[in-house]
């Protein structure tokens, strides 16, 4: 095991946890200021109301006196970003607060918030997370639909679909979405799929209606159907199972619902990354051993598949998008190769003409969080040193993508990018899907003191 290093400034380190080797390396690196890990700063700790829009002003305030009273600490409304609430302690438990007990309030940095709230969904649309679990977005989103109050006519009735490759935090979405959706999750499924190559498109108009689901299967069933006859009887039922959700209520799993041809009103490419942007992700190292965050964050070749990763996700959202709408990149990770380079690497393969970054909406005006401009070589050395000379323009399409980093936004770490379909492009080969440069892997780097 690598031994672990002091890093930062003489006054900061003794707040400095013992970072190792290698995750110095990586904030070297990625020009990270290890201040972010000063554990003598305390961000404050953020929970969000379920189904905020469907509360009274009065309830609000009064959530918000019982949490400070569970809290013993000062609680207030985050006033940029509706539906928040700021616990001053971070050290509160969650389990003290009765509102979070009584699934009320669910723990949610309010850059993640930021992040599902720059989708701007709207009520009837059909929207996709590519990385979905453990569900925080996801039910955020599902709130935004607010299909409880809607009408059940077809233009109304909006869906979530999510995805994760993992079954295991899957599962753990599955239970936030019981827990806090309750009855009013019929419009939320959940496949456990690869986000790279997912494939199935928006349920099918009229799937929440029993006898347009009926009619359609009759039609399936019929013998006259010629689409249906001409595939064997083994092969139909195994491409029924195919493209199925894991966890979908019966309407939304139908054959009928699943193989819809229209794409998504949004998207959000939520990204794996190394989560070294999420202080509470990080934090925990303190009680399992720092030396870990060299196998756990930025262990092997990581950090050069994470972003690849990362490319291949960005585009596959992208393809399954509808023209004139909008697709949110985020990762709570600081890290320029699996922002700015994943973004840039997508911009280049996407012209102006089919892609453009729009402002991130609620970072504006007085009281909103303060944000860090996103990474750019600082001069003309600078582009060179990095191989991105060739790559201005690309950069400068980049400007309204941004960076929430704890030192000035009181927030966990985040990048968000804001990206509105113009048009379909050309058809990509997957050795076309690639960010615009990749870090040294960890092998070539040699620790230094910061
Ligand atoms: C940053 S987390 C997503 C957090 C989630 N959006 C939320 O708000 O709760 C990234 C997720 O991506 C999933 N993941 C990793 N590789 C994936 C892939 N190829 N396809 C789909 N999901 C993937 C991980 O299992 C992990 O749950």
């Amino acid at each position: 095991m690598a031994n672990a290093e002091p890093v930062g400034n003489t006054t900061a380190t003794a707040t400095l946890p013992l970072l190792p080797p290698s995750f110095c390396a990586f904030l070297r690196d990625n020009h990270i200021d290890a201040e972010v890990y000063n554990t003598s700063r305390q961000l404050p700790r953020y929970v969000r109301i379920i189904r905020y829009h469907q509360r009274s002003k009065h309830y609000i305030d009064e959530l918000v006196q019982q949490i400070q009273a569970d809290a013993g600490c000062k609680v207030s409304k985050v006033d940029s970003v509706p539906g928040f609430i700021e616990i001053a302690d971070q050290a509160i438990r969650l389990s003290q607060i009765s509102a979070y007990n009584n699934g009320d309030i669910v723990g949610m940095d309010v850059s993640s918030g930021i992040a599902a709230l720059a989708m701007s969904v709207e009520p009837g649309d059909n929207v996709l997370d590519l990385c979905c679990a453990p569900g925080a977005k996801l039910l955020l989103l599902a709130d935004l639909l607010d299909n409880h109050r809607s009408n059940t006519s077809a233009i109304q009735r909006g869906t979530v679909t999510g995805v994760d490759i993992s079954p295991h935090r899957a599962a753990t979405c599955r239970s936030l979405v019981k827990k806090h959706a309750g009855n009013d999750r019929g419009f939320i499924r959940v496949f456990v799929d690869d986000g790279t190559t997912f494939d199935c498109k928006a349920p099918q108009h009229g799937w929440h209606d029993p006898q347009a689901v009926k009619a359609a299967s009759a039609s399936v069933n019929s013998p006259s159907s010629s689409s249906d006859s001409s595939v064997p009887k083994a092969k139909r039922q195994k491409q029924a199972v195919s493209g199925q959700p894991w966890f979908a209520p019966k309407l939304l799993s139908t054959a009928y619902a699943c193989s819809g041809t229209q794409l998504y009103d949004r998207v959000l490419v939520d990204a794996e990354c190394t989560h070294d942007g999420s202080l509470v992700h990080v934090q925990k190292y303190a009680q399992w051993g720092w030396d870990q965050l060299d196998t756990q964050v930025v262990d092997g070749n990581k950090s050069v598949t994470v972003p690849i990763l990362q490319s291949k996700l960005l585009e596959n959202g992208w393809r399954l998008l509808k023209p004139g709408s909008v697709l949110v990149y985020s990762t709570c990770s600081l890290s320029r190769y699996q922002n700015e380079f994943v973004l840039g690497g997508f911009l280049a393969r996407h012209a102006e003409d089919e892609a453009v970054l729009e402002p991130i909406p609620l970072l504006a005006g007085s009281g909103a969080i303060v944000t860090s401009p996103i990474w750019t070589p600082v001069d003309d050395d600078e582009w060179d040193r990095a191989g991105l000379s060739q790559r201005r323009s690309v950069f400068s399409r980049m400007r309204h993508a941004v960076r929430l980093n704890p030192l000035v936004s009181n927030t966990s770490g985040m990048f968000i990018a804001r990206i509105k379909k113009l048009q379909h492009g050309a058809q990509l080969e997957e050795s076309e899907i690639v960010p615009l440069a990749l870090p040294p892997s960890t092998q070539q780097c040699t620790p230094q003191p910061i």
